[in-house]
């Protein structure tokens, strides 16, 4: 039950915004598209629910194109959030969960245990105007998860959002997974993807430049990050063969190295030079990925 998209262009006139697209989402898990403003995220999410037509390339979900308008599985939040301003957010929901198909009575229960969840059971009867922007982006969040969809499809969920309330909707996003939603997300915050996401792809000028697990795509950059902080002068450090990287903050190095032998060989020089108050190995960041796949700092 896998969404996958096969070699996915979207042109517009001249214009390439989506350029040779091609992953496989799997059953059950987080994945994260990441890309800066403009990169082809939302127009890669509108090819995948069939609301745009993609130049070349196929899209299937279970084997078959996505019918966005009819099917009860597929959940969206998108960008622009659109809820009728002048309704109560109880007629609002129930209005959108009876197009997916849900009684009254179910959805009304759904959306008691969501506003709870959200720690906002007093909007219930609130007009969506009263409401704050971060409170309205939770209700169409709510919206998008009430029939329970099998795969959920959400645009930016986090932007905007304060963050006790990321906090909220990150721990939404987990349980469905855990339940069994295949959820795919976009956002431009790599730390979001880094800690929701198994599987990821980033996405830059309309192109994939980095697809796969989030573990194996680490593992197969190789180099690891060291930190290290000390009571006197650890710039030596850069000369050690398997040092490829040096920055410095005040009184802090950070290095890149080539493997875990190096930080042994870098623990070894430190020895007797004085007091060593950090040392301490990282994997490395999406972003110093990023940094070596794009060859341009990320945002
Ligand atoms: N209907 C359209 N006509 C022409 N160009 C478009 C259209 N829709 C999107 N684009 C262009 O395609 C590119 C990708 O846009 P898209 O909205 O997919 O980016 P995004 O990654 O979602 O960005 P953001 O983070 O800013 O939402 C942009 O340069 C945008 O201007």
């Amino acid at each position: 039950m896998t969404l996958k998209l096969e070699h996915v262009t979207k042109k517009f006139g001249n214009f390439t915004a989506v350029n040779d697209l091609s992953l496989e989402i799997p059953e059950h898990a987080i994945f994260g598209f990441l890309g800066a403003n403009g990169a082809g995220k939302t127009t890669s999410f509108r090819m995948i629910l069939n609301l745009i037509d993609p130049t070349s390339g196929t899209i299937t979900w279970k084997g078959k194109p996505i019918d966005y308008s009819r099917t009860d599985e597929i959940g969206y939040l998108p960008e622009e959030r659109g809820l009728y301003p002048k309704l109560k957010v109880q007629e609002q929901i129930i209005y959108l969960a009876k197009l997916r198909g849900m009684s009254k009575q179910d959805t009304q229960r759904a959306l008691k245990e969501w506003l709870d969840r959200f720690q906002v059971p007093q909007y219930l009867d609130k007009k969506i105007e009263e409401l704050s922007k971060g409170n309205q982006q939770k209700i169409q969040f709510i919206a998008s998860v009430i029939h329970n969809p099998k795969l959920l499809i959400l645009d930016e969920p986090f932007s905007g959002l304060d963050p006790v309330n990321v906090e909220l909707m990150k721990d939404a996003v987990k349980d469905l997974a855990k339940e069994g939603t295949s959820i795919v997300f976009s956002s431009h915050r790599m730390d979001h993807v880094e800690e929701l996401c198994e599987h990821l792809c980033m996405m830059q000028h309309g192109k994939p430049i980095l697809h796969g697990n989030l573990r194996e795509i680490k593992r197969s950059f190789g180099k690891k990050n060291l930190k290290v902080q000390a009571d006197f002068d650890v710039s030596f450090i850069e000369k050690i063969p398997g040092v490829v990287g040096a920055k410095y903050y005040s009184d802090t190095g950070l290095y890149q190295i080539e493997n875990e032998d190096v930080s042994q060989r870098i623990l070894e020089e430190l020895q007797g030079k004085g007091f060593v108050r950090k040392f301490e190995l990282d994997e490395p960041s999406l972003n110093d990925i990023f940094i070596e796949k794009a060859g341009e700092s990320y945002e």
